[in-house]
This record gives C-alpha cells, structure tokens and sequence, in this order.
C-alpha cells in the first residue's frame, strides 16, 4: 500500500470513534481529508463538527456536514487529527499544514485525541520534522536568536499567512528530549503564538497504518 491508500486506511478505521448524535472536532490536513470523506460516505449522523481550519470547514460544509464555532460548545468528547510526527508516548510535532493553532485550540476542547497516521510519522524522539512554530511577525529575528541558542535554525515560511494572520517559523536541528518542558518553555516566549509541540494536548490514541493494517496505539 502507498501512502495515500494509509490515509484512506487510517481515515476510515477513525469512524469507530465518532458517535452519531455527538458534536465532532476534526482536525487537518491529507489524511484528515480521507477522514472527512470516510464520515461523509459513512452516512454517521452527528449534529456538527468543529473545524481547525478553513481548509477542513470548506471539506466538511462540501459534503453537507454542519460546522459549529468552537465558542459554540463547551467540550468534545473525541478529537481527530493527524500528526507530522507522534512518539511512543503520543507526543506529537505538528503544523506543517499550518494549522497548529486552531488545531491546539480545539484538543483542548476534547477529551479524547485520536491521531490518525501512516507508519513513517512514528519516531523516537520528536524534532527531525522541521517544527512549526506560529509566531506574530516582528518576533521573527528574535525568535530566531532563541531557538539558536537550543541549536535550531529556524526559517520563515515563505509566503505563508495562517487563518489567523500569523507567520510560521519553521525549526530544523532540534532533538525534543522532553516535549512537555519544551512545550512549556518555547509557549512563554513573546511572539510566539503556538508551538507545534503537541504534548500537553497529546493524543490518547493512534491509529497507526502500515503494511500490516491499522495498529492501534494507546498511551
Ligand atoms: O497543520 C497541519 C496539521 O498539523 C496536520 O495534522 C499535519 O501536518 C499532518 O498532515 P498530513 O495528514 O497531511 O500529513
């Protein structure tokens, strides 16, 4: 199996964690596309879904599924997302879709973060994708100044504006031993938005494709 056919695997085996009738917060990116269009074809009647992004809202209102504001509701049970990495803890880096933000926002919301990936997001240790980090513009030099400091060369998104009006740093060379400090740490620092550091909203589960099928993670 290719990677996209991983996506579709892991997008449709997610269906076992949407209730009907319960509000759904859905997440972004490819594999959550199969996501979206596994729901869809699945006919699971849930009475919303809250969206991390204009590009997940725009595929969800195409196939007629309602979506609520987050200010609309006060918890989700499940949240499903992808990831750029996830670890053996389900810790996660993500935001290469640019997303982390609103991404962030709504696993707050969720009791349950389910991570739908294909095997090659599995790592060690976190940090060899290059880490998204949303910043407000003029802390681009300074933020840059910080992460050098931890031995990360952070570069600016070129031509990239989040849906939040943000730009995206983008940080190679780090080695993220201890995500929940380093989530802590990068959070405080002025200008920066969202680190896409995901470990104090870290997935529960991880519906893992590979070769073999769907190996179901839980942590
Ligand atoms: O901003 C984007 C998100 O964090 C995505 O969840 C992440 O980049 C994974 O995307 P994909 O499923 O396309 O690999």
């Amino acid at each position: 199996m290719n990677q996209d056919q991983l996506k579709q695997l892991v997008g449709r085996a997610a269906l076992d964690y949407v209730t009907p009738g319960q509000v759904l917060g859905v997440g972004t990116g490819s594999t959550v596309d199969c996501f979206i269009d596994a729901l869809a074809a699945s006919g699971i009647a849930i009475p919303g879904a809250v969206s991390s992004s204009e590009r997940s809202t725009q595929r969800l209102l195409k196939h007629g599924i309602k979506v609520l504001d987050a200010t609309e509701v006060t918890a989700l049970a499940v949240y499903i997302d992808g990831a750029d990495e996830i670890d053996g803890k389900g810790f996660m880096v993500k935001g290469g879709g640019a997303a982390l933000t609103r991404e962030k926002i709504v696993a707050d919301l969720a009791e349950k973060f389910v991570c739908i990936a294909d095997e090659s997001k599995l790592v060690a240790t976190l940090g060899k994708f290059p880490l998204p980090v949303e910043i407000i513009p003029m802390a681009a030099a300074q933020l840059t100044r910080h992460f050098a400091k931890l031995g990360g060369d952070a570069k600016l998104r070129a031509g990239v504006v989040t849906d939040n009006g943000g730009h995206i740093l983008d940080v190679t060379g780090l080695a993220i031993t201890d995500p929940l400090a380093f989530e802590a740490e990068v959070s405080q620092w002025p200008g920066v938005v969202t680190v896409g550091v995901f470990a104090r909203h870290k997935a529960q589960v991880c519906l893992l494709g590979g070769a073999g099928g769907v190996k179901t993670l839980t942590f």
